[in-house]
């Protein structure tokens, strides 16, 4: 449906896209997250043709959209502040696009009916915007841009100003929503739970690059360098050496898997692959904080050698501050990633 080929965007002498490829497959939902000005915007712009590219090309449908301008694309735009037209009603916001398109009166009003009962406001025609919840205003805004049945909806940011709550019931209602239409979509976020919980392929950016493209579950069980574990919010992340033994860390000697190449590495121990045993039996550490965090209370421990470390702790076994104990590190939860740091001194 959507492919990029060594899409380069500069500025200023910068490349703000280095020579991107990606593909989009039909019906599928990709969200692209990365950290601010990583080029995650930049990229949805190309791709609806707001912005130029200096190389590569980009292909919808297998057609090189080079010169086709953007309203000539067949993709729908949504964007973080919605940029509703306040002084038109819903009904008016959602007909926009169709009325551009010259769709008659009758089948406007059908389809602006249908596109407020799927998003979940039926009836609300006559509403004015201003008097709508932000929430609400989401959902005008998103029926907006499906209205035109775009081949291909970019959503930059799509929930970016709205409270948590809200924010992860509306990501399930359109995770729902994309797959009951088929729409294919490409995202951008900077909440990874938000991405996570949205998309079939994530997209994970550095500095105009793409860092790692894979299911959310294959970026978060295995990240594929220091930068996305980091990104993702791992902190227990070390410089290593693979040996025969294991992989030798400021924390000791950690499990590795089976075959892992020998040599310089860093490697990271998700939190909840951190065993608290008794203190003969591991690496002593005292704990430095707690935070609970609903199923689960994160521990901030500081061992005795190497940077601290966090443990996620049943909620009735978590330590008090100040308390020593040792841990252990479970061989499933150490992941081991190309990339090495210096460690800090
Ligand atoms: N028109 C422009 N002229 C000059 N520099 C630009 C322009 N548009 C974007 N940039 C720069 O390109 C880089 C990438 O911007 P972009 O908006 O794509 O990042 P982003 O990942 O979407 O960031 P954020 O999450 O903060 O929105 C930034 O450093 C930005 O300052």
């Amino acid at each position: 449906m959507l492919r990029l080929e060594g899409v380069t965007v500069r500025f200023g002498g910068r490349a703000v896209l280095d020579a991107v490829d990606l593909d989009v497959a039909d019906h599928e939902t990709v969200c692209v997250l990365g950290p601010s000005g990583s080029g995650k915007s930049t990229l949805l712009r190309v791709v609806a043709g707001l912005q130029p590219a200096h190389a590569g090309r980009v292909l919808l449908g297998g057609r090189d959209q080079g010169g086709v301008p953007p309203h000539r694309r067949g993709v729908g735009l949504m964007f973080q502040d919605h940029q509703l037209f306040p002084q038109r009603d819903v009904a008016g916001n959602v007909s926009f696009g169709l009325r551009v398109r010259g769709t008659g009166r009758a089948e406007t009003e059908r389809r602006v009916a249908e596109l407020l009962d799927l998003v979940g406001l039926p009836g609300a025609q006559k509403r004015a915007v201003g008097a709508l919840s932000g929430g609400e205003q989401q959902r005008v805004a998103l029926a907006r841009a499906l209205a035109p049945e775009p081949r291909l909806l970019m959503l930059d940011e799509p929930l970016g100003q709205l409270d948590r709550g809200l924010r992860e019931r509306l990501v399930e209602e359109l995770r729902g929503l994309f797959g009951r239409l088929g729409t294919t979509v490409l995202a951008v976020t900077h909440d990874q739970g938000e991405a996570f919980a949205l998309a079939d392929r994530v997209v994970v950016m550095r500095d105009g690059r793409i860092a790692q493209v894979g299911t959310p579950m294959e970026v978060w069980r295995r990240p594929a360098s220091e930068f996305v574990a980091r990104f993702l919010g791992f902190d227990n992340v070390v410089p290593a050496t693979v040996t025969g033994a294991g992989a030798d860390t400021p924390w000791g000697v950690l499990p590795v898997p089976e075959g892992t190449a020998r040599g310089e590495c860093a490697v990271l121990v998700r939190p909840g692959g951190v065993r608290l045993v008794p203190v003969s039996d591991g690496l002593p550490c005292a704990v430095v904080s707690r935070t609970f965090r609903g199923e689960r209370v994160v521990v901030r421990l500081r061992p005795v050698s190497g940077p601290e470390i966090e443990a996620a702790c049943p909620l009735g076994a978590a330590p008090e501050v100040g308390e020593r104990v040792a841990v252990a590190f479970r061989a499933d939860d150490v992941v081991v990633l190309p990339q090495s740091r210096p460690f800090p001194a």
